[in-house]
């Protein structure tokens, strides 16, 4: 199916306000040519109502699209065109915690994504009020997922604010998308 666009498609998903739009603007900056070593201010976003392309080029070009947090329901209907999962959480926001682990369960249970790699992003680290990886891995019990998930699971923190942790995530994405050689 993915074959109308060339590289590799990479989903990005999470719940509404989490940061997806804004990373994805960060990342495209952090690989633009002209290298960007100042993100400056971040640009605004506005709620993503349905998807969002953004293209990386790496080694090869790479989609990112973004499924808007409100498009939750029909986040199933992209899964069979994608070789890769950003899934994104809001490590300052304790209220999202329960509605962002059925999500997560439900993504990694679906049998389209049963092979797909997965990169967990905790982000908004910036902020003074944010759990700690330990916290967020035990409020998200992330070793019963992580042990009976079929695919492999990455975690790591981020901040797409400060830029924090961006870097690997850019690594991720090429060593996940390098063609099978
Ligand atoms: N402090 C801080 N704010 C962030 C960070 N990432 C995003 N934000 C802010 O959080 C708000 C929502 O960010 P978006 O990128 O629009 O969120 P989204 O996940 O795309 O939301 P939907 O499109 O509605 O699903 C914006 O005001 C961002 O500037 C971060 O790492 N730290
Ligand atoms: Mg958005």
């Amino acid at each position: 199916a993915g074959a109308a666009r060339p590289g590799g498609t990479c989903l990005l998903l999470g719940a509404t306000g989490v940061g997806k739009s804004l990373l994805g603007k960060r990342l495209r900056k952090l690989c633009s040519r002209d290298g960007a070593k100042e993100l400056g201010e971040p640009p605004a976003t506005m709620p993503t109502v349905g998807t969002n392309l953004t293209d990386l080029t790496l080694h090869k070009r790479v989609t990112l699209r973004e499924l808007g947090g409100c498009m939750g329901p029909i986040w199933p209907s992209y899964y069979g065109e994608c070789s890769a999962v950003l899934f994104v959480i809001d490590a300052a926001n304790p209220t999202q915690v329960s509605s962002s682990c059925v999500q997560l369960l439900s993504l990694l249970s679906a049998e389209q994504l049963a092979a797909v790699p997965v990169l967990i992003l905790f982000n908004k680290i910036d902020l003074p009020c944010y759990m700690s990886l330990v916290e967020m891995k035990s409020l998200f019990r992330m070793q019963d997922i992580v042990s009976c998930a079929t695919q492999p699971i990455t975690i790591l923190e981020t901040s797409a604010r400060d830029g924090t942790g961006l870097a690997d995530v850019l690594q991720w994405l090429q060593a996940t998308l390098r063609d099978p050689s």
